[in-house]
């Protein structure tokens, strides 16, 4: 086999050029395609799709590359399907605390639970994410893309094929995460958070390790579509990034829907038994040398950055960690490279990795074009809410809805602190918006400024409080004027007001 190269300059026009193969003595010889664009981003998931976007935008050409569906992770196997995943079951047990609404609902439907859950993921068809890149004029390169040295990238097509794309001014490692399997689980065949996710039939009994997001929203989607779960959880609570109180309500109502949550929990050995099951050895509170037998395990013990295979050696960096970046997500080291989304660690999170994209792709194009670039904190090309006002919801029953600093990392920081816990419970709306609702609300505030630091809310339907506490967080508003910001009559927000209250009128500022 003999290869050519052809080389070509994308234009303001941005027309792709044409590939031609190339054949030799009646054979066909795979071809070598140069092409140049002022940015190349590698992997259109959600993260490198709003780069992109900001670099067009900014005035720049650019290319991006996928090996798979364009949407990534998020569209077909994690965010969008186990939202749908969950909400089947939530709903009906929010139906379920509504007398009235109780008698008039029945069981969960599963065949039409997994259905939308198809429908939620588009059915794996990313044909309306590629129409949407190709109406924002970014252009679209089918195949693995990796490093080639600096500024190059090289993609091989499925059909083994392979192009160099040229950036004159920047790449974009924008490819993501994978799940990380212990190697105690290799003696079984074991679902990552796709195989689970996108599972076309229930597995009777499910032993779910780990305890953290993805371990819990599974969980509680499996419990509600019929299987008997397992939740085995090596450290001694759920949810362990969250206040205590997180991870204590959704252990208990896990339990209460008939998940066996094993706190304290190892699994030490895994072995396939001749009837098909999954056997696995357990050490740990009360059931140390126990063997548990279930259809199915999964693994939601964690993810890694998507970095092998990318050529992080031929601009010497190191292959299996997550590259290290500064507030513009521009890589140590390198004025052209940057890391964008979950494969810098910072935060894997969609809204998040998509924050960064926006801060990243200005940034790009301002130095491109040689505009000052703002980035001093909580400017357009910087990142800064990464640090401490991520925003998170779990998505489990009851939710999770977290902002900004947990009591412990308020303190870890060196920050006066002091916490406000509420009953969301006794909360006027909560006693009509289910009857016995189960919740809670802890403030952590900044006893000198008078600032909210951090805010948790656990309970039904608390998703939507968490934008008005991150608001308040980023905005450092001071709580004499959260007098004024007043909560409508009767929701969930006026615990807000019941914090306020708890702490007084008396503030600093007020008395400044
Ligand atoms: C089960 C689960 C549920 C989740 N739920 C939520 C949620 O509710 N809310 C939330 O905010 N976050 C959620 N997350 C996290 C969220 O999915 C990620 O933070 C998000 O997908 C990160 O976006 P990304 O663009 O950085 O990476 P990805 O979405 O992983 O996209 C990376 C893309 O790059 C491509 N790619 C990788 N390597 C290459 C290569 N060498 N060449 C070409 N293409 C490549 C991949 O094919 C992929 O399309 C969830 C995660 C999981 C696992
Ligand atoms: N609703 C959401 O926002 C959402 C949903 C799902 C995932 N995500 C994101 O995806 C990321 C990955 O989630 P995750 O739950 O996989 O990771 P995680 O890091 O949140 O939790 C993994 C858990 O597994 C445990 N663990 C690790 N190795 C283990 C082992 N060998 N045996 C037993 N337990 C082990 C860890 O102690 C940890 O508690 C998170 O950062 C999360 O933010 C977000």
């Amino acid at each position: 086999m003999r290869s050519s190269t052809l080389s070509f300059t994308s234009g303001p026009t941005r027309a792709p050029p044409q590939v031609f193969p190339l054949s030799a003595a009646g054979r066909t010889v795979s071809t070598v395609i140069v092409r140049t664009f002022d940015v190349v981003v590698i992997g259109a998931g959600p993260v490198g799709e709003n780069v992109a976007d900001r670099a067009v935008q900014g005035g720049l050409t650019c290319a991006i590359v996928e090996a798979e569906l364009v949407g990534g992770e998020c569209s077909y196997w994690a965010c969008m399907p186990t939202k749908a995943l969950l909400r089947p079951g939530n709903a009906l047990a929010a139906a379920r605390r509504v007398p009235g609404a109780r008698e008039a609902v029945g069981s969960i439907d599963v065949p039409a639970a997994l259905a939308f859950r198809e429908a939620a993921a588009a059915h794996g068809d990313d044909s309306g994410q590629v129409e949407w890149l190709e109406g924002a004029g970014i252009t679209l390169v089918r195949g693995h893309g990796s490093l080639d040295g600096e500024r190059r990238v090289r993609v091989t097509r499925a059909d083994g094929e392979v192009e160099t794309l040229e950036a004159r001014h920047a790449v974009a490692l924008t490819t993501g995460s994978e799940p990380v399997v212990p190697p105690v689980l290799r003696g079984v065949e074991v679902w990552g958070s796709r195989e689970a996710v996108r599972a076309t039939a229930i597995p009777p009994r499910l032993a779910v390790v780990g305890g953290g997001v993805v371990g819990c929203e599974l969980a509680t989607a499996y419990a509600a579509l019929g299987s008997q779960v397992t939740l085995l959880v090596r450290g001694d609570r759920l949810l362990p990034s969250h206040e205590p109180v997180a991870g204590e309500l959704v252990a208990d109502a896990l339990r209460a829907a008939g998940v066996d949550v094993r706190l304290s929990t190892a699994v030490t050995d895994a072995t396939a038994g001749d009837d098909g099951a999954a056997h696995l050895t357990l050490d740990g509170a009360g059931s140390a040398g126990a063997v548990l037998a279930v259809d199915r395990v999964v693994a939601a013990t964690g993810r890694r950055p998507r970095t092998r295979d990318l050529g992080l050696a031929s601009v010497d960096l190191a292959q299996d960690e997550a590259p290290q970046v500064d507030d513009t997500m521009l890589v140590d080291g390198t004025d052209w490279l940057y890391a964008v989304g979950d494969v810098n660690g910072r935060a894997l999170l969609t809204h998040q990795g998509k924050y960064q994209a926006r801060a990243a792709g200005d940034a790009i194009a301002a130095r491109a074009t040689g505009t000052p670039l703002d980035d001093g904190p909580w400017g357009r090309h910087v990142a800064t809410a990464d640090h401490a006002v991520v925003p998170q919801v779990v998505f489990t029953d009851p939710e999770v809805a977290a902002v900004g600093r947990t009591a412990a990392q308020a303190e870890e920081a060196g920050l006066p602190v002091r916490v406000v816990d509420l009953d969301l419970g006794a909360i006027a709306g909560a006693t009509v918006h289910a009857e016995g609702y189960t919740g809670a609300a802890r403030f952590v505030l900044d006893a000198e400024r008078d600032v909210v630091l951090g805010a948790t809310f656990v309970g039904q339907d608390v998703a939507e409080m968490v934008h008005a506490a991150t608001v308040a967080v980023v905005g450092e508003v001071p709580l004499h004027r959260l007098w004024h910001v007043v909560p409508s009559y009767p929701t969930l927000s006026e615990v807000w007001l019941r914090m306020l209250e708890q702490v007084g009128r008396e503030s600093a500022q007020v008395r400044a």
